[in-house]
């Protein structure tokens, strides 16, 4: 009988178990894994016949053709180890992300933007030239306006007047108890700062804050210059309800919305159309001052009219569009009246002016008032994604990036990611073996059924083409927004879920179905660029091949973790959590990051089939 000796991390490769199967009964062996054949040197057949052991065979691991007899003995099989050329991939995974959030630091995107002439006393902002004169003032909602109005306050700081800006609850304390240079703001700060709640809904301290930032911006005058701070965030952070709508009712309103299945989109649409400062509100409300607004892009192809429900960004009242979305969802009987009649009323007052907003004259007003008015995304998760290519090539990767505008469901995401770690792997193989091969082809199939367009199957296979003859390894990138409808009890993100979700299919794929890629590399990493995801203080995780085995040795079954959107709980007990990323509050917020490091085979892997 043959058995595996484990030695470490080491037992029996599943090319050496489909060899032995080959050569013997089929039922003789039983089939085990190594999780690094690189590992491998040589294989100790022994044989056991009447309790007396004989060593029976060394067999490198290399060689082709294993056994040519056949026989009754009983024999051992151990693997013994050789010296290791598995490469740890995750520091370089890590190093990858983290300087792709660099890039997007409030600092290098605003000092790009804001070209001060302190002799002159003059601004520069993309082609226009603002005089200063102490007439500077700052506003800004979202999760990342700390750090911006830190760096505004550290250019422009002689000319601000005043400022208030709502940031997320607990963060002043959070970046003093993590960052040693304390609050981005400076101690005689002009600039106000209100925390609210970020993550649900509007509260009490946001809606006080849009109260203060509505206050201060209608008492602007034409000599003076207001900027506008905005990022992901910012919807919930700056709420003033038009009246006689009350705080509750709106929250009442996005709370239907989100549970009855309304997408951001749609969510904002809404908060646009009865909201004071959104859809273009806060910069008529600042009216005559001239307005720079700076938007960090936490949504797929910056729609500027949404990031933080567009306040200075010009927008065609819609409320129609908000009753044909609430009529859709099925909650029109629920909205509360207040909501219902404001957009009832307002629709007909919008038929009645039609045909006037219609009018060439009207368009060219409206141009003309919007002429003051500045939108400048400063940064977004393609700088990022740029930003994490370079660093792949400076490490010696070939990077790809796969897309900018990545959408969906965690779980979807991470089992898709890792049937593309396969394919490539499966791609790698098919250099040096030019069979046909069916199993490729359904996982092609699969692919593009997830979602991977064919043209990017193709320019994946150019990538690992080139990738082949520099003799590098892959780097596959994506950004974009990364979704979780929760339904279990359990604590995590929705980067963790998808991380989880790939490790979950690296088990199916590379074990369970017992892949001889196995044999091939990878680690794959999913954080979001704010530092916190959904309701942890991680940034996200990484998975590896030895992440499965740690999972393995503890006993612990992913799938439960899984079904409970517990993923953070799962891998805070692997190795005490070492597989979480931790980068604390990063100060920006471009969505989420995937990198996927694919390391290209060691040596040639058929060679036990
Ligand atoms: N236990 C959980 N597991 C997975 N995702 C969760 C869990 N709890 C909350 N979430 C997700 O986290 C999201 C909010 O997280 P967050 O990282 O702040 O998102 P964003 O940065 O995009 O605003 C929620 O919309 C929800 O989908
Ligand atoms: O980043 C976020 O929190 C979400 O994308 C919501 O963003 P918003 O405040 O721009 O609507």
């Amino acid at each position: 009988m043959f058995s595996t000796r484990k030695l470490g991390q080491v037992s029996l490769h599943p090319g050496i178990a489909t060899a032995l199967q080959h050569h013997f009964s089929r039922s003789l062996v039983s089939r085990s894994f190594i999780t690094s054949p690189q590992c491998v040197k040589t294989i100790l057949l022994t044989r056991q016949a009447n309790q007396n052991r004989s060593v029976w065979g060394l067999i490198p691991a290399s060689c082709k053709r294993l056994f040519s007899i056949s026989s009754t003995y009983h024999y051992e099989v151990s693997v013994v180890p050789g010296e290791s050329k598995v490469t740890d991939l995750k520091p370089d995974a890590q190093d990858i992300f983290r300087t792709a959030i660099r890039s997007v630091y409030p600092k290098s995107m605003i000092g790009n933007v804001l070209l001060y002439n302190a002799v002159t006393s003059t601004l520069k902002v993309q082609g226009k030239t603002y005089k200063l004169d102490r007439n500077v003032f700052v506003v800004g909602m979202g999760k990342a306006v700390a750090g911006m109005a830190g760096v505004v306050e550290d250019i422009l700081g002689a000319h601000i007047v005043t400022g208030v800006i709502s940031i997320p609850e607990g963060l002043q304390e959070q970046i003093q108890d993590e960052n040693p240079c304390g609050f981005p703001l400076r101690n005689t700060t002009k600039i106000q700062i209100y925390e609210g709640s970020s993550r649900t809904e509007a509260d009490e301290a946001s809606y006080n804050a849009a109260k203060a930032i509505h206050n201060l911006v209608s008492k602007l005058t034409e000599k003076d210059l207001l900027i506008v701070l905005c990022s992901g965030g910012g919807s919930v952070l700056c709420p003033l309800p038009h009246s006689p709508i009350t705080l509750d009712e709106l929250r009442q309103v996005t709370r239907l919305l989100k549970q009855n299945g309304a997408n951001v989109k749609e969510v904002n649409t809404v908060r646009k159309n009865i909201e004071v400062l959104k859809g273009g509100g806060l910069a008529m409300e600042a009216k005559p001052a001239k307005v720079v607004s700076l938007i960090l892009s936490s949504f797929i192809g910056d729609p500027i009219d949404l990031i933080a429900s567009g306040p200075t960004c010009p927008s065609q009242p819609a409320p129609h569009h908000c009753i044909e979305i609430m009529n859709r969802l099925g909650i029109m009987d629920q909205v509360p009246e207040s909501v219902r009649k404001f957009l009832e009323r307002e629709t007909v007052i919008l038929s009645q002016k039609q045909k006037i907003l219609d009018s060439i004259q009207a368009k060219a007003e409206l141009d003309a008032t919007w002429a003051d008015i500045q939108n400048i995304v400063v940064g977004n998760n393609s700088i990022a994604c740029e930003a994490a290519a370079t660093r792949a090539s400076e490490l010696g990767y070939l990077p790809l990036i796969l897309t900018t505008k990545l959408v969906g469901e965690a779980r979807n995401i991470g089992t898709l990611l890792a049937k593309l770690a396969k394919f490539i792997m499966m791609c790698y193989d098919r250099k040096t073996s030019m069979e046909p091969n069916m199993e490729l082809t359904i996982l092609e199939v699969e692919l593009v059924a997830g979602g991977i367009r064919k043209e990017w199957i193709n320019h994946i296979c150019n990538s690992l083409d080139r990738a082949h003859n520099m003799n590098k390894d892959l780097c596959i990138i994506c950004g974009g927004e990364i979704m979780v409808q929760v339904k279990g009890s359990g604590i995590g993100g929705k980067n963790m879920e998808a991380a989880l979700a790939a490790a979950i299919h690296m088990k199916k794929l590379f074990r369970l179905e017992e892949m001889p890629v196995a044999e091939t590399r990878m680690c794959f990493l999913c954080c979001d660029s704010d530092g916190l995801d959904g309701v942890t203080k991680m940034a996200g995780a990484i998975v590896d091949q030895d992440f499965l085995n740690k999972v393995e040795e503890r006993g612990l079954e992913m799938g439960d973790y899984l079904e409970n959107n517990d993923s953070f709980s799962l891998f805070s007990q692997v190795d005490n959590g070492q597989y979480l990323v931790k980068t604390n509050v990063t100060g920006t917020n471009i969505m989420d990051l995937v990198v996927m490091l694919v390391q290209k085979p060691q040596d040639r892997k058929y060679a036990w089939i």
